[in-house]
């Protein structure tokens, strides 16, 4: 027994000496390479209490706001992987565009033999993610979005029916929970094919899935922290970013929707049959493409997946939060409806593909909502070799990541005046002339949003149907300034987006 409680104690004390060794190691990385940053705590980071007490996107606010004017790259820790946050826009544009070659890659977790549906665009890499690219580009040229535009348009009057029944009588709607419903059945329709029709209450089984990647019911938020830190280790660990249900659920769902399309020679010119025809011919008809390499059934269902993992929750926290800001600024409210009765007063309120483009304050409303509330936050680089920062006595060292800290950003003084007030004119065409923009919603470079103009689109027609129809008010409990709710997976205020839908 002695000798046992001997070797237990001896491990103990080996075990203490390694962690120590290895807490210390890392977490003087920033210090020995001499890159400004807030003193880390063990074993979290600079990630302490957050998704307890602390959003993460209010930590990172704070070590930009300390940092900013102490380097154009500072250092954060994200648990124990020190990730640079790079605070110059100059730099931005070197990092995104003029030394892409050097930052291709996300570096973020793909495992495609447990998880097939993780071989999509946003996480593959090098010669794979630009064969993607420039195979799935074609799918967003204006003929193509001008098709979707009819989808969406149609889905919006569900939206507002929905709105409708939910907000009679004066009751609160929770308006994140509809957005989701109307940007899940935009995606569905676009990306597999499907009419799944949840504003109205079917195919449960997508908002069930939905919800798991999403919502309380999925993984807390500092498991996904892990797997963005040590996408290496996790899947080494077999662990999965997305359930076994949901891989199954999406593979079996669009895989049959694919055979039922090939068997039936439906032509439909959608972005399914596109990429049935990427699949059978490695080209989209009507487009010239000198790589005709076909893609796989694998690789078209994480394409599938993909554009309804990016494209659906990004463009309902876009609507939700617009909404909200549009609620609390009841002046902003009114110019946006003048703007749409004025423009649609000879089309009895219906509003085409062209028009949507002519919407100029609309625009504006759209833009400052994606200032202040980026549906993604940050964007994320991967270094391939060390990197010497122009015009500073900085390097970034080989395999190291870098977040792009897109909101953070977005609400620099330096950039941006009054930047907590909402303010569409900051977007008025004048203005936006005469100045460059310190505004990344959808990213930079060759590796940006390839989904910009179909979410732009979700958003807009979105928000103008809801306003063409409701006064849109707060629910009395809802905080503004709007404070997010630290414990939430998704980018939402403490008690989410409960607002009242009064019929005009
Ligand atoms: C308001 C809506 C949206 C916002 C704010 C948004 C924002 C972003 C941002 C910031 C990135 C990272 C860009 C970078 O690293 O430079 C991104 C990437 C991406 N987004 Fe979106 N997005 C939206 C809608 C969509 C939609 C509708 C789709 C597809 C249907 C989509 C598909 C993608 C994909 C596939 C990538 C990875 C691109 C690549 O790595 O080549 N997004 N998005």
């Amino acid at each position: 027994m002695a000798f046992l409680s001997n070797f237990s104690l001896l491990n103990f004390y080996f075990i203490a000496a390694e962690s120590t060794y290895f807490f210390k190691r890392q977490f003087s990385f920033f210090g020995r390479h001499n890159i400004p940053h807030l003193k880390p705590s063990i074993p979290f980071g600079n990630m302490k209490d957050v998704a307890r007490t602390v959003h993460m996107l209010d930590r990172l606010q704070e070590i930009f706001d300390k940092l900013k004017n102490k380097g154009h790259v500072v250092g954060f820790y994200n648990l124990t992987d020190p990730v640079y946050i790079i605070t110059d826009v100059e730099l931005i544009k070197y990092i995104t565009i003029k030394d892409f070659n050097n930052f291709t890659n996300r570096g973020v977790f793909v495992n495609e033999e447990d998880e097939p549906l993780t071989g999509h665009l946003f996480a593959l890499e090098d010669e794979r993610w630009h064969f993607l690219r420039n195979k799935l580009s074609p799918v967003f040229t204006s003929g193509k979005l001008k098709h979707m535009f009819l989808t969406i348009n149609n889905l919006s009057k569900n939206l507002v029916d929905r709105f409708e029944r939910m907000g009679k009588n004066g009751e609160t709607v929770e308006t994140k929970g509809v957005a989701n419903r109307f940007t899940v059945d935009i995606i569905s329709n676009v990306a597999f094919g499907m009419d799944a029709n949840t504003l109205n209450d079917q195919h449960q089984d997508l908002l069930d899935i939905f919800k798991e990647i999403f919502g309380a019911e999925g993984p807390s938020l500092l498991y996904f922290f892990f797997l963005f830190a040590f996408p290496n280790l996790s899947k080494k660990l077999h662990l999965r970013q997305f359930s076994k249900k949901i891989c199954d659920f999406f593979m079996e769902v669009v895989a049959t929707n694919i055979r039922n399309r090939e068997q039936r020679n439906d032509n439909r010119n959608d972005f399914l049959n596109m990429m049935i025809q990427l699949k059978n011919k490695g080209s989209i008809d009507g487009e010239i493409s000198s790589e005709t390499k076909k893609l796989t059934l694998n690789e078209v269902l994480a394409q599938a997946f993909v554009f309804f993992f990016a494209g659906s929750d990004t463009s309902s926290t876009a609507i939700s939060f617009a909404l909200t800001e549009l609620a609390f600024n009841q002046d902003v409210q009114d110019k946006l409806r003048a703007e749409l009765s004025e423009k649609t007063k000879d089309t009895n309120g219906d509003i085409s593909y062209d028009l949507l483009h002519e919407l100029t304050y609309l625009n504006q409303v759209v833009n400052e909502t994606l200032r202040m509330h980026p549906s993604v936050p940050f964007a994320i680089r991967k270094a391939k070799e060390d990197y010497k920062v122009p015009e500073q006595n900085v390097i970034i060292k080989k395999n190291a990541t870098l977040w792009i800290p897109i909101q953070c950003l977005h609400y620099d003084d330096r950039n941006w005046e009054n930047p907590y007030k909402f303010d569409p004119d900051r977007f008025n065409p004048e203005e936006v002339a005469k100045k460059t923009l310190c505004y990344f919603p959808f990213g930079e470079g060759p590796r940006n949003c390839i989904g910009m103009r179909l979410g732009l689109m979700n958003v807009k027609v979105g928000v103008a149907k809801v306003i063409q129809n409701f006064k849109v008010t707060p629910d009395p409990k809802l905080k503004y300034p709007l404070e997010l709710d630290p414990k939430s997976t998704s980018i939402e205020p403490i008690g989410k987006f409960p607002l009242k839908f009064e019929r005009i």
